[in-house]
């Protein structure tokens, strides 16, 4: 049996004439990880899951899925993954249960109603129609749909995007029980605190191709550094060099709204930042720390933020 719960060779999509969605991707996900996909919008994450999800062929490239193939075991791999689309649309006027049910259909084996709608945490909900739950319910529902066939390997596609704070909370449970159980997950999202928190291991991937691969904190480290401070001051008042040769400074960057200075010992980078302007009589007109994130990383592979 494959330790690889999906691989990935060389993966190319072309829409004509001329968009390129995938661009040579190469992708290795380990059975029992739970496994990001981050980029901007247009990227080519959710090209990419369509292809792995069996749903879009591929240009060109070569995939396995849980040691299949689409093209060979098509039937057999449908019964063991679970995929939430970006977009679910469910019968109006079906309730939870009759869902859960319909779906519970499809599967030759799997969990029983009552025990996917308590993982879901719609008991309260079991008896309400579709088209009278929240955005975060109907997001729950359609992950309890993806769970029913009790899946090796769950796909998310964005599972998160616009709902509220809550409902995010009570997705990222659902997810940390489903990791807990051994099953392997790939997620793709633009937030960033939800790879950090969820993703043993993410890849960045812009304009159809990794520019990154890591677990998080590794990713942040060795790209970025621990904390950022940001700062604006008049262009002239000071200089990259300048700014560079501080003590615990890393990596200095300028953006439209001021500079970015990645440092790995805040004690000491902060204090002389402060010295050095306050020497030059420079005025800030702002300042601010936070602690380095994979929306850094991405900043200093592309010189972009991810939600332009
Ligand atoms: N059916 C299609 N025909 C032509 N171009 C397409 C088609 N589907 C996607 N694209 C293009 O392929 C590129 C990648 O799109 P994709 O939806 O995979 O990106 P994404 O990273 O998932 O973005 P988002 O985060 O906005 O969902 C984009 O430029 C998109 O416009």
């Amino acid at each position: 049996m494959s330790d690889l719960a999906i691989r990935c060779r060389g993966l190319v999509k072309r829409y004509p004439p001329d968009v390129v969605a995938v661009d040579g991707l190469d992708l290795e996900v380990r059975r029992g990880e739970c496994f990001g996909l981050l980029g901007p919008n247009g990227a080519g994450k959710t090209t990419t899951v369509e292809i792995l999800e069996g749903l879009l062929p591929p240009t060109a490239g070569d995939v396995e899925i849980l040691g299949a193939r689409w093209e060979r075991d098509a039937a057999h791999l449908r019964a063991r993954v679970g995929i939430t689309l970006q977009e679910t649309h469910l019968p109006e006027r079906l309730t939870v249960e009759e869902v859960v049910r319909l779906f519970r259909s499809f599967y030759p084996r799997g969990r029983s109603e009552d025990e996917v709608i308590g993982l879901v945490s719609l008991e309260e909900k079991r008896r309400a129609r579709y088209d009278r739950l929240s955005g975060g319910q109907k997001q729950r529902l359609a992950v309890a749909c993806a769970l029913v066939g009790e899946p090796e390997l769950l796909f998310l596609d964005e599972p998160t995007t616009g709902l509220d704070p809550q409902s995010r909370r009570q997705l990222w449970d659902v997810v940390s029980d489903v990791k807990r159980q051994g099953r392997s997950v790939l997620l793709t999202t633009h937030y960033m605190d939800e790879a950090e928190r969820l993703c043993d291991r993410v890849a960045i991937v812009d304009r159809g191709k990794v520019i990154a691969l890591g677990t998080p904190r590794e990713l942040i480290q060795r790209v970025v550094g621990h904390e950022v401070v940001e700062f604006e001051a008049p262009a002239d008042g000071v200089s990259e060099p300048e700014l560079r040769a501080l003590p615990g400074v890393q990596a200095v960057r300028r953006g439209a709204a001021g500079w970015a200075l990645t440092v790995d010992r805040l004690h000491l980078a902060l204090p002389a930042l402060l010295d050095r302007l306050d020497g030059r009589g420079v005025a800030l007109s702002a300042l601010s720390t936070h602690r380095a994130t994979l929306e850094d990383v991405f900043v200093a592979l592309t010189g972009r933020r991810l939600r332009d």
